[in-house]
Protein backbone atom coordinates (compact mmCIF):
# COMPACT_ATOMS: atom_id res chain seq x y z
CA UNK A 1 0.00 0.00 0.00
CA UNK A 2 1.31 3.33 -0.62
CA UNK A 3 2.19 5.64 2.29
CA UNK A 4 1.26 8.91 3.18
CA UNK A 5 4.86 10.37 2.24
CA UNK A 6 5.19 8.06 -1.44
CA UNK A 7 3.67 7.95 -4.29
CA UNK A 8 2.63 5.76 -7.14
CA UNK A 9 3.99 7.93 -9.43
CA UNK A 10 4.54 5.60 -12.58
CA UNK A 11 7.04 8.12 -13.93
CA UNK A 12 6.13 11.09 -12.53
CA UNK A 13 8.52 13.58 -11.36
CA UNK A 14 5.58 16.12 -9.53
CA UNK A 15 2.40 14.67 -8.67
CA UNK A 16 -0.21 17.42 -7.39
CA UNK A 17 -3.35 16.31 -5.90
CA UNK A 18 -5.75 18.86 -4.79
CA UNK A 19 -3.75 21.23 -4.03
CA UNK A 20 -4.90 25.05 -2.74
CA UNK A 21 -3.38 27.60 -1.22
CA UNK A 22 -5.09 30.75 0.19
CA UNK A 23 -3.60 33.58 1.30
CA UNK A 24 -5.43 35.39 4.44
CA UNK A 25 -8.93 34.81 3.22
CA UNK A 26 -7.58 34.92 -0.71
CA UNK A 27 -8.18 31.43 -2.55
CA UNK A 28 -5.24 31.36 -4.86
CA UNK A 29 -4.90 27.63 -5.87
CA UNK A 30 -8.37 25.90 -5.47
CA UNK A 31 -7.66 21.95 -5.69
CA UNK A 32 -5.11 21.73 -8.22
CA UNK A 33 -4.43 17.86 -9.71
CA UNK A 34 -1.85 17.57 -12.38
CA UNK A 35 1.06 15.10 -12.97
CA UNK A 36 4.46 15.84 -15.05
CA UNK A 37 6.27 12.75 -16.47
CA UNK A 38 10.37 12.50 -16.00
CA UNK A 39 11.18 13.97 -19.59
CA UNK A 40 8.04 16.19 -19.93
CA UNK A 41 7.79 20.05 -20.57
CA UNK A 42 4.70 21.73 -19.07
CA UNK A 43 3.65 25.27 -20.32
CA UNK A 44 1.07 27.03 -17.96
CA UNK A 45 -0.83 29.68 -19.16
CA UNK A 46 -3.30 31.79 -18.15
CA UNK A 47 -4.41 35.65 -17.17
CA UNK A 48 -2.60 37.45 -14.15
CA UNK A 49 -3.26 36.56 -10.71
CA UNK A 50 -4.68 33.68 -11.93
CA UNK A 51 -1.84 31.44 -9.42
CA UNK A 52 0.41 30.10 -11.89
CA UNK A 53 3.28 31.73 -9.89
CA UNK A 54 2.43 30.56 -6.42
CA UNK A 55 1.94 26.87 -7.60
CA UNK A 56 5.44 26.87 -8.55
CA UNK A 57 6.34 28.25 -5.44
CA UNK A 58 4.59 25.50 -3.55
CA UNK A 59 6.49 23.11 -5.59
CA UNK A 60 9.68 25.15 -4.59
CA UNK A 61 8.99 25.31 -1.02
CA UNK A 62 8.51 28.86 -1.28
CA UNK A 63 5.21 28.65 0.01
CA UNK A 64 3.33 26.16 1.80
CA UNK A 65 0.04 24.72 0.73
CA UNK A 66 -2.99 24.66 2.79
CA UNK A 67 -4.56 21.49 1.96
CA UNK A 68 -3.89 18.62 -0.35
CA UNK A 69 -0.74 16.86 -1.24
CA UNK A 70 2.33 18.02 -3.60
CA UNK A 71 5.42 15.17 -4.36
CA UNK A 72 8.23 15.72 -6.39
CA UNK A 73 10.09 12.73 -7.31
CA UNK A 74 8.10 10.67 -4.93
CA UNK A 75 8.90 12.48 -2.42
CA UNK A 76 6.21 14.84 -0.44
CA UNK A 77 6.97 18.28 -0.04
CA UNK A 78 7.42 19.64 3.15
CA UNK A 79 6.64 16.56 5.28
CA UNK A 80 8.23 13.18 6.16
CA UNK A 81 7.07 10.46 7.98
CA UNK A 82 7.57 8.56 11.30
CA UNK A 83 5.74 5.31 11.49
CA UNK A 84 2.85 5.97 10.31
CA UNK A 85 2.46 9.50 10.98
CA UNK A 86 3.30 13.04 8.98
CA UNK A 87 5.66 15.45 10.63
CA UNK A 88 6.32 18.79 9.35
CA UNK A 89 9.93 18.27 7.29
CA UNK A 90 13.02 19.73 9.45
CA UNK A 91 14.97 22.88 7.26
CA UNK A 92 18.04 20.87 6.50
CA UNK A 93 15.51 18.30 4.51
CA UNK A 94 13.97 21.00 3.14
CA UNK A 95 17.10 22.39 1.89
CA UNK A 96 18.03 18.77 0.09
CA UNK A 97 14.64 18.54 -1.57
CA UNK A 98 15.11 22.20 -3.18
CA UNK A 99 18.32 20.89 -4.16
CA UNK A 100 16.44 18.57 -6.69
CA UNK A 101 14.79 21.56 -7.99
CA UNK A 102 16.27 24.66 -10.10
CA UNK A 103 13.82 27.70 -10.77
CA UNK A 104 14.37 30.94 -13.12
CA UNK A 105 12.54 33.85 -12.19
CA UNK A 106 10.76 36.42 -14.41
CA UNK A 107 13.71 38.71 -12.69
CA UNK A 108 17.62 37.58 -12.44
CA UNK A 109 18.42 37.55 -9.13
CA UNK A 110 21.83 37.47 -9.58
CA UNK A 111 24.51 38.73 -7.39
CA UNK A 112 25.83 42.41 -8.77
CA UNK A 113 28.90 42.29 -7.45
CA UNK A 114 30.11 39.11 -8.68
CA UNK A 115 31.10 37.64 -12.51
CA UNK A 116 28.83 35.69 -14.40
CA UNK A 117 31.22 32.73 -13.54
CA UNK A 118 31.64 33.60 -9.70
CA UNK A 119 27.23 33.46 -9.71
CA UNK A 120 27.09 30.12 -11.07
CA UNK A 121 30.27 28.74 -8.93
CA UNK A 122 28.66 28.66 -5.46
CA UNK A 123 26.65 25.95 -6.69
CA UNK A 124 28.76 23.33 -7.33
CA UNK A 125 30.88 24.71 -4.98
CA UNK A 126 28.71 24.26 -1.44
CA UNK A 127 25.89 22.56 -2.81
CA UNK A 128 27.23 19.91 -4.97
CA UNK A 129 30.49 19.93 -2.77
CA UNK A 130 32.81 19.71 -5.87
CA UNK A 131 36.51 21.12 -5.17
CA UNK A 132 37.03 24.86 -6.27
CA UNK A 133 38.69 23.23 -9.80
CA UNK A 134 36.45 20.78 -10.65
CA UNK A 135 33.81 23.58 -9.95
CA UNK A 136 35.56 26.19 -11.93
CA UNK A 137 35.33 23.81 -15.08
CA UNK A 138 31.60 22.65 -14.39
CA UNK A 139 30.58 26.64 -14.09
CA UNK A 140 32.51 27.12 -17.61
CA UNK A 141 31.06 24.13 -18.90
CA UNK A 142 27.83 25.46 -17.89
CA UNK A 143 27.62 29.50 -19.62
CA UNK A 144 29.12 27.09 -22.75
CA UNK A 145 26.54 25.64 -22.61
CA UNK A 146 24.36 28.44 -22.67
CA UNK A 147 26.22 30.49 -24.76
CA UNK A 148 28.42 32.55 -22.65
CA UNK A 149 31.33 31.74 -23.40
CA UNK A 150 32.78 34.94 -23.84
CA UNK A 151 31.08 37.07 -21.19
CA UNK A 152 32.57 35.09 -18.16
CA UNK A 153 34.08 37.49 -16.41
CA UNK A 154 31.52 40.28 -16.74
CA UNK A 155 29.44 41.33 -14.08
CA UNK A 156 25.43 41.57 -14.68
CA UNK A 157 25.69 45.38 -15.29
CA UNK A 158 27.72 44.12 -18.35
CA UNK A 159 25.35 42.04 -19.58
CA UNK A 160 22.13 42.37 -21.14
CA UNK A 161 18.97 41.69 -19.94
CA UNK A 162 18.79 38.57 -22.04
CA UNK A 163 22.47 37.50 -20.99
CA UNK A 164 21.99 37.84 -17.25
CA UNK A 165 18.66 34.94 -17.57
CA UNK A 166 21.34 33.02 -19.27
CA UNK A 167 23.55 33.12 -16.13
CA UNK A 168 20.70 32.66 -13.90
CA UNK A 169 19.51 29.21 -16.12
CA UNK A 170 23.69 27.81 -15.40
CA UNK A 171 23.08 28.76 -12.39
CA UNK A 172 20.01 26.83 -11.59
CA UNK A 173 21.54 23.69 -13.96
CA UNK A 174 24.59 24.01 -11.32
CA UNK A 175 22.94 22.31 -8.74
CA UNK A 176 22.06 19.19 -11.31
CA UNK A 177 18.30 19.37 -10.76
CA UNK A 178 15.98 16.91 -11.55
CA UNK A 179 13.24 19.63 -12.61
CA UNK A 180 13.63 22.98 -13.69
CA UNK A 181 10.77 25.45 -12.71
CA UNK A 182 10.67 29.01 -14.77
CA UNK A 183 8.47 31.83 -13.79
CA UNK A 184 8.04 33.65 -16.79
CA UNK A 185 11.97 33.86 -17.71
CA UNK A 186 11.32 36.10 -20.88
CA UNK A 187 8.42 38.39 -19.76
CA UNK A 188 10.87 40.91 -18.45
CA UNK A 189 13.27 40.64 -21.72
CA UNK A 190 13.66 43.38 -24.23
CA UNK A 191 11.87 41.37 -27.39
CA UNK A 192 14.97 40.87 -29.11
CA UNK A 193 16.44 38.99 -26.38
CA UNK A 194 13.71 36.20 -25.86
CA UNK A 195 14.75 34.32 -28.62
CA UNK A 196 18.39 33.30 -26.92
CA UNK A 197 16.72 32.35 -23.92
CA UNK A 198 13.77 30.63 -25.39
CA UNK A 199 16.66 28.18 -27.34
CA UNK A 200 18.50 27.86 -24.32
CA UNK A 201 15.37 26.41 -22.88
CA UNK A 202 14.57 24.38 -25.79
CA UNK A 203 18.09 22.74 -25.84
CA UNK A 204 17.65 22.09 -22.00
CA UNK A 205 13.96 20.42 -22.68
CA UNK A 206 15.59 18.33 -25.88
CA UNK A 207 18.17 17.09 -23.34
CA UNK A 208 15.38 15.45 -21.05
CA UNK A 209 15.19 18.09 -18.56
CA UNK A 210 11.66 17.90 -16.46
CA UNK A 211 10.31 21.37 -17.27
CA UNK A 212 7.24 23.27 -15.32
CA UNK A 213 7.46 26.51 -17.38
CA UNK A 214 4.63 29.79 -17.00
CA UNK A 215 4.92 31.58 -20.02
CA UNK A 216 3.20 33.90 -22.36
CA UNK A 217 5.25 33.06 -24.84
CA UNK A 218 2.76 30.65 -27.03
CA UNK A 219 5.24 29.96 -29.76
CA UNK A 220 7.13 28.31 -27.46
CA UNK A 221 4.36 26.24 -25.68
CA UNK A 222 2.91 24.82 -29.37
CA UNK A 223 6.87 23.90 -30.53
CA UNK A 224 8.56 22.64 -27.17
CA UNK A 225 5.62 21.85 -24.53
CA UNK A 226 4.89 18.38 -24.37
CA UNK A 227 1.42 19.49 -22.21
CA UNK A 228 -0.14 22.62 -21.66
CA UNK A 229 -1.96 23.39 -19.03
CA UNK A 230 -4.53 26.91 -18.43
CA UNK A 231 -5.16 28.33 -15.21
CA UNK A 232 -7.78 30.57 -14.16
CA UNK A 233 -8.78 31.96 -10.77
CA UNK A 234 -6.80 29.05 -8.97
CA UNK A 235 -8.19 26.62 -10.99
CA UNK A 236 -6.87 24.12 -13.97
CA UNK A 237 -9.38 25.01 -16.47
CA UNK A 238 -8.17 23.02 -19.37
CA UNK A 239 -5.40 21.52 -20.45
CA UNK A 240 -3.79 18.93 -23.43
CA UNK A 241 -1.55 19.03 -26.26
CA UNK A 242 -0.54 22.55 -26.58
CA UNK A 243 -1.25 22.32 -30.39
CA UNK A 244 -5.16 21.15 -29.59
CA UNK A 245 -5.27 23.89 -26.34
CA UNK A 246 -4.14 26.36 -28.57
CA UNK A 247 -6.03 25.69 -31.92
CA UNK A 248 -9.17 24.10 -30.97
CA UNK A 249 -9.57 25.53 -26.71
CA UNK A 250 -13.08 23.99 -25.73
CA UNK A 251 -13.57 25.72 -22.41
CA UNK A 252 -14.96 29.11 -23.03
CA UNK A 253 -12.64 30.95 -20.16
CA UNK A 254 -9.47 29.41 -22.39
CA UNK A 255 -11.12 30.70 -25.75
CA UNK A 256 -11.73 33.99 -24.01
CA UNK A 257 -7.91 34.35 -22.60
CA UNK A 258 -6.46 33.16 -26.38
CA UNK A 259 -8.30 35.43 -28.50
CA UNK A 260 -6.55 38.13 -26.30
CA UNK A 261 -2.88 37.15 -26.37
CA UNK A 262 -3.01 34.80 -29.90
N1 LIG B 1 2.53 36.56 -0.55
C1 LIG B 1 1.29 36.89 -0.94
N2 LIG B 1 0.42 37.45 -0.09
C2 LIG B 1 -0.84 37.75 -0.47
N3 LIG B 1 -1.33 37.52 -1.70
C3 LIG B 1 -0.50 36.96 -2.59
C4 LIG B 1 0.85 36.61 -2.27
N4 LIG B 1 1.42 36.07 -3.37
C5 LIG B 1 0.48 36.06 -4.33
N5 LIG B 1 -0.66 36.61 -3.87
C6 LIG B 1 -1.92 36.76 -4.62
O1 LIG B 1 -2.22 35.52 -5.21
C7 LIG B 1 -2.83 35.70 -6.48
C8 LIG B 1 -2.12 34.86 -7.51
O2 LIG B 1 -0.81 35.38 -7.70
P1 LIG B 1 0.22 34.69 -8.68
O3 LIG B 1 1.46 35.54 -8.68
O4 LIG B 1 0.36 33.28 -8.33
O5 LIG B 1 -0.54 34.82 -10.07
P2 LIG B 1 0.01 34.60 -11.54
O6 LIG B 1 -1.02 33.82 -12.25
O7 LIG B 1 1.39 34.07 -11.51
O8 LIG B 1 0.01 36.11 -12.10
P3 LIG B 1 1.01 36.86 -13.12
O9 LIG B 1 0.78 36.26 -14.48
O10 LIG B 1 0.57 38.30 -13.05
O11 LIG B 1 2.41 36.66 -12.61
C9 LIG B 1 -2.81 37.20 -6.75
O12 LIG B 1 -4.07 37.72 -6.49
C10 LIG B 1 -1.79 37.72 -5.79
O13 LIG B 1 -2.09 39.03 -5.39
Amino acid sequence: MTSPSTVADGGAMVVAQKVSKRFGSVEVLRGIDLEVNKGEVMCIIGPSGSGKSTFLRCINHLERINAGRLWVDGVLIGYEQRGDRLHEMKPKHIARQRRDIGMVFQRFNLFPHKTAIDNVIEAPTVVNGLSKKKALARAEELLVRVGLEDRMRMYPSQLSGGQQQRVAIARALAMDPKLMLFDEPTSALDPELVGDVLDVMKELAQSGMTMIVVTHEMGFAREVGDSLVFMDAGYIVESGAPKDVLANPQHERTQAFLSKVL
